[in-house]
């Protein structure tokens, strides 16, 4: 097992490129399950949980190739069949459910594991299946998806308790591309990387209106073909990057984003006070010892993402004032506080809001990563904290921040990646 050591206080300064989405990669490269062509797709992040993916797109037999970012894949032939054995290491891989069920018209995809962030159901991925006309049936921790008659598009809707639901309008969106008739999804997840798999959906001649809203139309066709796609800049790495930046350092700028999909991010920074510029595909930001403090509630896109709850609370803590964020999505998603409090963070956490007073010092310490936002939040309260920070776990990290310790290193910061 690998760890992180942060050695605290070095500033950080310079330019960083933002690399290609990871929660756009995934369900993309789920997607070239629905036909037998060829499909290129670029600037996938070297991550583990997307060579996860082209793991099992292989399993699946599919053929796949994978060099410097371009994983070509070519699904002429597949199984129906996704075991445990094999989706149970990433909660993404339920992104098979759609494309297996809008392809073979039947498939057995085994639930994937728990996760640390809460509870994580399925049933509205199941729903709106139903809704296509799909038998389903859940047994010993697997679905088995049955449509005998083929799918039939039609009216649904797939908001949940807690908004709506990302990869359940993503599966439900890729089943319904090859669905007889037309598919209307209401309270579909408006996020960019749902956009983003529907761009790359209609340029395998998916006829689909709407999407990065909530009302998604589907004009089923009767088979899709292949395709070439670059994957949208990964907002929420960009997001942590501007964290690091506002926390520590005389100002960085990040490259090869699209500022568009991060105002929510970007406005939150600005109302705290830290100097913002946004370019065509850039942004920048400094610190400011002057900075206010937030008080910031998780929302579905368009507003203030889950994802970039953690590295806020890290953020608090460089802010001489009291701050709060409250989470909505995963009201469970708090994992970060206990290990930062180690740290001496002042953060008091009240069902599912946190409240941080910051400003005083925070002192390096060993902890625990426990999943992907909060190891990266736990690196953040290490680019401040005196001393040394030793992150634990650092798997979680590799998840989904493309070569992250590099990237800080390039901009100045003091860690090392060790092996235990
Ligand atoms: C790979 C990927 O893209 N992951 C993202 C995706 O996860 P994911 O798509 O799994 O998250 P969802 O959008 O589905 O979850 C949102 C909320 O809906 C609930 N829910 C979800 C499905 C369901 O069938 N029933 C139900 O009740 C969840 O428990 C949660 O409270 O969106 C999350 C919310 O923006 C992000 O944190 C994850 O980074
Ligand atoms: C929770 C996340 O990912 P996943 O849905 O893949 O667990 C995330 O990207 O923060």
């Amino acid at each position: 097992m690998e760890k992180l050591i942060v050695h605290g206080g070095a500033p950080l300064k310079g330019r960083v490129n933002i690399s290609g989405s990871k929660n756009s990669s995934l369900p993309i490269l789920a997607a070239t399950l629905l036909t037998k062509d060829t499909c290129t797709i670029r600037r996938v992040p070297d991550l583990s949980d997307t060579n996860y993916m082209v793991r099992i797109l292989g399993e699946l037999g599919a053929e796949v190739e994978r060099a410097s970012g371009v994983v070509v894949v070519k699904a002429e032939k597949i199984k129906s069949v996704a075991p445990y054995d094999l989706v149970r290491k990433m909660r993404a891989s339920i992104c098979v459910l759609g494309p297996l069920t809008g392809r073979l018209k039947k498939c057995v995809v085994s639930l994937p594991g728990g996760c640390v962030i809460g509870d994580r159901p399925v049933d509205l991925h199941l729903k709106g299946l139903e809704a296509l006309g799909a038998q389903i049936t859940v047994d010993g921790g697997d679905i088995t998806v049955n449509a005998k008659k083929g799918f039939k598009g039609g009216p649904m809707n797939l908001m949940g308790k807690h908004g709506s639901t990302v990869l359940g309008t993503d599966n439900v969106m890729m089943a319904a591309t090859l669905a007889k008739g037309t598919t209307i999804i209401e309270g579909a997840a408006a996020e960019p990387e749902v956009e983003d798999l529907a761009n790359f959906l209609i340029k395998m001649g998916a006829k689909i209106e709407g999407a990065g809203t909530n009302r998604i139309v589907i004009e089923g066709v009767k088979e899709l073909h292949g395709a070439e796609h670059t994957v949208i800049p990964d907002r929420i790495e960009a997001g942590t990057f501007l964290c690091a930046g506002a926390m520590i350092g005389e100002g960085i700028t990040l490259k090869r984003v699209m500022p568009e999909h991060m105002k929510e991010i970007t406005g939150a920074l600005k109302k705290c006070g830290f100097p913002i510029e946004i370019g065509k595909d850039s942004i920048s930001i400094a610190p400011n010892p002057k900075a206010k403090g937030f008080d910031l509630t998780t929302l579905c896109y368009p507003g203030f993402p889950t994802d970039m709850q953690a590295q806020f609370c890290a953020l608090a803590c460089a802010i001489d004032d009291v701050s709060t964020i409250t989470e909505t999505i995963f009201p469970q998603r708090f994992m970060h506080v206990a290990e930062m409090k180690r740290m001496g963070a002042n953060i008091d956490l009240q069902g599912a809001t946190a409240r941080i007073r910051g400003g005083h010092a925070i002192k390096g310490a060993p902890v625990m990563a426990s999943d992907l936002r909060a190891s990266a939040a736990l690196v953040l309260a290490g680019l401040i904290a005196s001393g040394k920070t030793e992150v634990n776990r650092l798997y979680h990290i590799d998840r989904g921040y493309e070569h992250l310790d590099d990237k800080l290193a390039t901009l100045g910061a003091q860690l090392e990646r060790v092996k235990e």
